[in-house]
């Protein structure tokens, strides 16, 4: 199998790494090419094994699945670069957010099937929760999923539209929680801790309650109300929490993200 990624970044890097170190593909099935980042790639290159190149004609050549993931906004780039060499067996995959199966066919001039997921980069210790859509020509969907097995957990979604919803929740959703945490660490500097003190617990307690929700098989209700003793510490922090409305904040939050997603998938011909 021959996999090319145009696009090495962030969200890609994730992925091959969450392949590689789970053994799904070999390096060398890997292929990676990029715009910007040369040296990051000559890293991969050299500490994963995997293969990289700026020439087209061998990336595409023979290619099972070429991987879009560059932003959507240098996707006409990318599609340039494609178009010439794509041959009829290759099977596009796209980790775009907002992008349409149809404006990539338009872009790419191509009948080729196209699938699009929504990963996040927790592919990176395969633990990524991935949404995926796909063209009706596609063949063989269990091959791909399987593939993304080996990075996470997937979630089949019938509509393409409803591709806006999943990238709100888990595409963007960890960036959330981290954001989350990144203030947690702040508010506990408020409470006197020193920066170091406030990372080790604030860490501590994150990969604690991780572990918790990964091994219990309690809802998240009770693991937070075998917290909450009556008039006690908890209970206070909590009233406080629901008083600044945290339900409504992180509701606007989602439907931002779902809302950008709906903007970024204008496509011209929907005008
Ligand atoms: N970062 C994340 O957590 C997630 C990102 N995504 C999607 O993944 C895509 C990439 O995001 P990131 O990895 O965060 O961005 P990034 O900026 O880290 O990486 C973008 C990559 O695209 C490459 N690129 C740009 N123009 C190119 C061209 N003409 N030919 C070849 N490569 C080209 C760049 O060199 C770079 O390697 C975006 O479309 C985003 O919507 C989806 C889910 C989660
Ligand atoms: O922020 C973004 O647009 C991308 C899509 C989901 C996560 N990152």
């Amino acid at each position: 199998m021959k996999i090319v990624f145009y696009g090495a970044g962030n969200m890609a890097s994730a992925i091959f790494i969450g392949m590689i170190e789970n053994r799904v593909v070999k390096p060398e099935q890997i292929y990676l090419t990029s715009r910007s980042q040369k040296e990051k790639i000559m890293f991969f290159r050299e500490n994963l094994g995997v293969n990289v190149s700026y020439d087209d004609t061998e990336l595409l050549d023979g290619a099972d699945y070429v991987i879009l993931a560059s932003k959507p906004q240098s996707f006409p780039d990318v599609a340039k670069r494609i178009r010439p060499h794509l041959e009829e067996k290759t099977k596009i995959v796209s980790v775009m957010a907002g992008t349409q199966i149809k404006t990539i066919r338009r872009e790419l001039k191509t009948e080729n099937p196209i699938a699009r997921i929504m990963p996040n980069t927790n592919a990176m210790v395969q633990h990524s929760v991935s949404g995926i859509t796909y063209s009706e020509n596609f063949p063989n969907k269990d091959e791909l999923v399987e593939l993304m097995k080996s990075f996470g957990t997937t979630v089949v979604v019938e509509e393409e539209d409803e591709m806006h919803n999943i990238t709100a929740a888990t595409g963007s959703g960890s960036a959330f929680l981290y954001y989350i945490y990144e203030k947690y660490a702040e508010s506990l500097m408020d409470l006197g801790f020193s920066e170091e003190e406030a990372m080790f617990l604030t860490t501590n307690l994150v990969i604690g309650a991780g572990k918790m929700v990964e091994d219990s098989e309690l809802p998240f209700s009770q693991l937070r109300k075998n917290i909450t003793s009556k008039r006690g510490t908890t209970e206070a922090g909590l009233e406080a929490l629901d008083g600044e409305g945290i339900k409504e904040i992180l509701s606007r939050t989602l439907y931002a993200a779902a809302s950008r997603s709906q903007e970024l998938s204008k496509d011209d011909a929907d005008e």
